[in-house]
């Protein structure tokens, strides 16, 4: 199976666009108003209309409020949602919609036992722990800790680029990558030459365990 891609953390309506042209699965527009990548409600419906089919939206929240993300659920065309805080099995269920559980990776995480809590889940995103900020930090982690088979998709997430995609593909046979570091320019612009050569190594990846 093709390894599939996510872009994460876009602000720009131009950078959007030129990873739909790349051959991006989906991009991700991060709601968390702490985040340099934040986006209102304007801009992210200006950066969801100027994309063409089949490329989906992800709506990234952290620990937000109910009101908030029904606010946006309501204004914003939101294929999944992305939840990368504490939230509980219960908060990712309210909206009716698919839904990713991030996971951020520190002594203890219990991953089969997460996928049972996140059983309906679309996906489980495995991210690396930072004390100081709540993901989008370019950080890896120790893919060792990834067990070898789990009963949901795995997305990995945390401090990929082009340098190390490949490697990503071949050694952890993920669902699908998401990147938003590695391929920036300056946090929330995208660089289209990083967003090219990642999504090639990718593909390079799958070519060759093919
Ligand atoms: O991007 C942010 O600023 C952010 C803030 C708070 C929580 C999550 C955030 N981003 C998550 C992502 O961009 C990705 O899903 C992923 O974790 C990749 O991040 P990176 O290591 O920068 O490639």
């Amino acid at each position: 199976m093709r390894t599939r891609v996510k872009i994460c953390g876009f602000t720009r309506v131009e950078d959007a666009v030129c990873a739909a042209r790349l051959g991006v699965d989906a991009i991700g527009l991060v709601f968390y108003p702490l985040s340099p990548r934040h986006v209102d409600i304007g801009q992210a419906v200006k950066i969801v209309n100027a994309l063409p089919a089949f490329v989906s939206v992800v709506a990234l929240f952290v620990d937000e409020q109910e009101s908030r993300i029904n606010e946006v659920l309501d204004q914003v065309p939101i294929d999944c949602l992305q939840f990368h805080g504490d939230e509980p099995a219960e908060a990712c269920r309210l909206y009716g919609k698919r839904y990713m559980k991030a996971v951020r990776m520190q002594d203890g995480i219990d991953i089969p036992s997460l996928a049972r809590q996140y059983h309906d889940a679309a996906g489980l995103l495995l991210d690396a722990y930072d004390p100081g900020a709540k993901g989008g930090t370019g950080s890896r982690f120790d893919w060792n800790k990834i067990p070898e088979h789990c009963a949901l998709p795995i997305v990995l997430a945390g401090g990929l680029d082009e340098n190390n995609a490949r490697q990503a593909v071949q050694t952890v046979r993920p669902y699908a990558l998401d990147v938003s570091s590695g391929v920036e320019a300056e946090k929330g612009v995208k660089d289209a030459l990083k967003m090219a050569a990642f999504i090639r190594e990718v593909n390079e990846g799958d070519r060759i365990i093919i």
